[in-house]
Parts: structure tokens; C-alpha cells; sequence
């Protein structure tokens, strides 16, 4: 470890009886860097992020967390939004806000325009995305040296995406070492360094071009999508529908051209660079 890391695992392993959810993970975080946690749902992500935070205990390898253990006075430094948000539903906003300030004693900080009108209101009675917000807003109250935010833009709209993705490069920006779990591939561009995890273990890093590398993949355009579809389905061959385009990473062209001639359908295939979601894909089968 070295002082300018605000979260490091190394080897860090997480076993439930004979399921391994984490993987012998070595990642660190620095300060004022944006770092992308990536992984289809069952990855480990969820898991990783708790034992960075101490509230799981690695069954074998280390987590640092602020330059110490994972404990409570390590975790004051640092603010945390769970996928589930943390804050007391039964409670008004204001009333949660007071309740954080005094628990980590600090003043209770002002609430951004859009959510005074709703301070007297029950958590559990606002719109998610206004939970989101709020849940930053309590997160942030005590000036964190890190921040840590499981899948912070899950169900909200992209104008509050983009609000609380501005948020986070501000915390950044003012030294605040961030990791950040999504599962929507395209926030990968506002991270400044992305981690993808398949199969509780760390499959790549490095910025999203790194990670693609020279995956290539194949666009397959045709009228007769569902069928295309089917059949190529039926050859086990792993395809992406995105609305009725067809993409199939990481495959011969000519594999995929043969298939669908003897199945007599009319399609024009053009081999492409994948994007990131396809190298993923790419990743998690080889695991
Ligand atoms: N307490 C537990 N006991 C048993 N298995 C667990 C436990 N916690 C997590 N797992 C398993 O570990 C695996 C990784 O779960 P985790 O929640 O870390 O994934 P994730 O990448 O965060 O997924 P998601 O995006 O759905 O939250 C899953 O298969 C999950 O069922």
C-alpha cells in the first residue's frame, strides 16, 4: 500500500461455503481518479465493494482501505451509496440528513435547488431519482476522501444521470478517489479507469480501449432479424439483439455468413470493432 491509495485489495478473496464470489482481486483506487467497476449481474462487484468497506471479511487476502484497515474510523473518512441507497425511508429527508450530520459530526449540509420543495417529505414517498440525489447529498455532507457508489444512476433519467455523474467528477476533481459500479456500459466513458470483473474475478483493466483491444466483432444487417436471430441462436452462437441489429462478437464473419446461407437468409455481414458490453461477453465465456 501506499499513501496515495484510497481503497486497495490484494488477492482479495471471498468464499460462501464452496461458491467463490471474489476472486484473488489486487485493485487500488488513488486519489482524484474515477475508477469504473464493470460485471453482469453476479460478477462479485457487490461483494468486492463490501470487503473494501470491512463489512465483509476477505476469506483469504487483504483490503486497505484510506491507508488502514477497513474499520470504523477508516470508514468515516470515506462515503458510501449502496445499491439500496441507505437512507431511512420512514424518515424525511431533512429528518435523515440531521440524522447522518450527528452521526458523523458534521453540519447538516444545504440541499441542491430540486430538493428543497421535497425536505419535509418521507425518503420512502420520493421519486428514486430524488432518492439518488439525496442519498449523494448525505454521502457527501461529511467530505469524504473516497467515495464509494454501487450502481448510483440504476433507474433514474438521463438528465439526472448526467447530473449525478457531474457530481461525481466534481468530488474527483477535488481529490476524492471514487469507485464506481454500472451497469450501463456507455457511463464507462466518464471513468477515468475501468475494472471488469466476470465470475468473481478481475478479467481486465485499464481505459475502455485498452480493454477492447482488437475485439472485433459482426454486424449483421437483414430485414429478417427474428429469424437471423433464431437461427444463429440455434448454432450456439452467442448473439447480441439491440433493438432488431445483430451483433456477434468475436466470430469468424465467414462462420457467421455460412450459417445463415444455408438457412436461406439474406443478410449483409460486416465485421466491426466491438464495443465494450462485447468484449465483456468475450471475457465472461472464457472464464
Ligand atoms: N451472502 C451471500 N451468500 C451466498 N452467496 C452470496 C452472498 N452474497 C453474494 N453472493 C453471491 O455472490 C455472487 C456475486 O454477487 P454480487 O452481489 O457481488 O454480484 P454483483 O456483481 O454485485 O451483481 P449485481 O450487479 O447483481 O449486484 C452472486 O452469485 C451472489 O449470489
Amino acid at each position: 500500500m501506499t499513501s496515495d491509495e484510497v481503497l486497495r485489495a490484494r488477492s482479495a478473496t471471498r468464499r460462501f461455503g464452496d461458491f467463490t464470489a471474489v476472486d484473488a482481486v489486487s485493485m487500488a483506487v488513488r486519489p482524484g481518479e474515477v475508477v469504473g467497476l464493470l460485471g453482469a449481474n453476479g460478477a462479485g462487484k457487490t461483494t468486492l465493494i463490501r470487503l473494501l468497506l470491512g463489512l465483509l471479511a476477505p476469506t483469504d487476502g487483504a483490503v486497505e482501505l484510506l491507508g488502514g484497515p477497513p474499520d470504523r474510523s477508516h470508514r468515516a473518512r470515506m462515503g458510501y451509496v449502496p445499491q439500496n441507497l441507505g437512507l431511512y425511508r420512514d424518515l424525511t429527508l431533512a429528518e435523515n440528513l440531521a440524522f447522518s450530520a450527528g452521526a458523523y459530526n458534521c453540519a447538516v449540509p444545504d440541499l441542491p435547488a430540486a430538493l428543497r420543495d421535497v425536505r419535509d417529505t418521507l425518503v420512502g414517498d420520493l421519486a428514486l431519482g430524488a432518492q439518488r440525489q439525496a442519498a449523494f447529498v448525505v454521502a457527501l455532507a461529511h467530505r469524504p476522501e473516497a467515495l464509494v457508489l454501487d450502481e448510483p444512476t440504476s433507474g433514474v433519467d438521463a438528465l439526472a444521470r448526467a447530473e449525478l455523474w457531474d457530481t461525481i467528477r466534481a468530488q474527483a476533481d477535488r481529490g476524492v478517489g471514487v469507485l464506481v459500479t454500472t451497469h450501463y456500459m456507455e457511463e464507462a466513458q466518464h471513468c477515468d479507469r475501468l475494472l471488469l470483473m466476470a465470475g468473481g474475478a478481475l478479467v481486465a483493466s485499464g481505459s475502455e480501449h485498452d480493454i477492447i483491444g482488437d475485439t472485433r466483432a459482426v454486424a449483421v444487417h437483414t430485414a429478417d432479424w427474428a429469424r437471423t436471430f433464431a437461427v444463429l441462436n440455434d448454432a450456439d452462437i452467442p448473439v447480441i439483439l439491440d433493438g432488431t441489429a445483430i451483433r456477434v462478437p468475436d466470430t469468424d464473419p465467414a462462420m457467421i455468413a455460412s450459417a445463415l446461407s444455408e438457412a436461406g437468409v439474406d443478410a449483409e455481414i460486416k465485421p466491426v470493432p466491438a464495443t465494450i458490453e462485447e468484449r465483456m461477453l468475450v471475457l465472461a465465456r472464457s472464464r
